[in-house]
């Protein structure tokens, strides 16, 4: 079963299109890179795939549920389940503990499970920074937070806007080395937007977006 189907989206802003034709699976346990040129509308595709943004055309399952006929309440308890969404800019929330941030996910789902995020605070190697503030860490472990967070409650999907685009060569190697390990221990399937081609070689397939759809990269 595919974690993502969707098929023939289309976004524009005003009179403006952005991008047509956008048909894409994603399988379980595989990270596919998403490239294009500054301006083709990645983010704004991750976006409507995340729901953070509309599409004007298409249709999106996300595992196995259609979301066109899901009202807003269902199509948000859906991807609060389904997804893991990590942010250039990390996003953590300031006033919350690194433990606390990573709980994040669980508590929206109404669920607490410490274990599970210490489990998770050590998969990305940051054990025994649990009790830190987000502004006591460097930006390399701020990206490893926002990755245990986006896995925490096992979501099928983690979409991946540029994670490594704020940080040096080595943390953005071993930011992605995590985010590869953490996702295919996981069985998730990872969209991650992309300029970098060290990070595109680190997927199992790359894809380009340009006005017309996606093609193989
Ligand atoms: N809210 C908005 N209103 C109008 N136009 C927008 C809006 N958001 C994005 N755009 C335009 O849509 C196009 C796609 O933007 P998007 O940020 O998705 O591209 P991108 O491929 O992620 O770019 P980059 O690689 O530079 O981050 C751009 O031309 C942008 O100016």
């Amino acid at each position: 079963m595919t974690v993502l189907s969707a098929r023939g989206l289309a976004k524009g802003y005003g009179d403006t299109p952005v991008f047509s034709n956008i048909d894409l699976d994603l399988a379980p346990g595989e990270i596919v890179a998403l490239l294009g040129e500054s301006g083709s509308g990645k983010s704004t595709l991750l976006n409507c795939l995340a729901g953070l943004d509309e599409a004007d055309a298409g249709s999106i399952t996300l595992a196995g549920q259609d979301l066109r006929p899901l009202d807003d309440d269902a199509r948000s308890a859906l991807r609060r389940r389904e997804l893991g969404f990590i942010f250039q800019a990390f996003h953590l929330l300031p006033h919350l503990s690194v433990a606390d941030n990573v709980a994040l996910p669980l508590r929206l789902l109404g669920l607490k499970d410490d274990g599970r995020v210490a489990q998770m605070l050590e998969a990305v190697n940051l054990g025994q920074l649990a009790a830190r503030m987000p502004r006591q860490l460097s930006g390399g472990q701020l990206q490893r937070v926002a990755i245990a967070r986006a896995l925490v409650h096992r979501p099928r999907l983690v979409l991946a806007d540029e994670p490594t685009g704020n940080l040096d060569a080595r943390h953005a190697a071993e930011v992605l080395e995590l985010l590869r390990r953490c996702t295919h221990e996981a069985g998730a399937a990872c969209l991650l937007v992309t300029h970098s081609e060290v990070a595109a070689h680190a997927a199992d397939r790359r894809l380009r977006l340009d006005a017309d759809g996606l093609h193989d990269a």
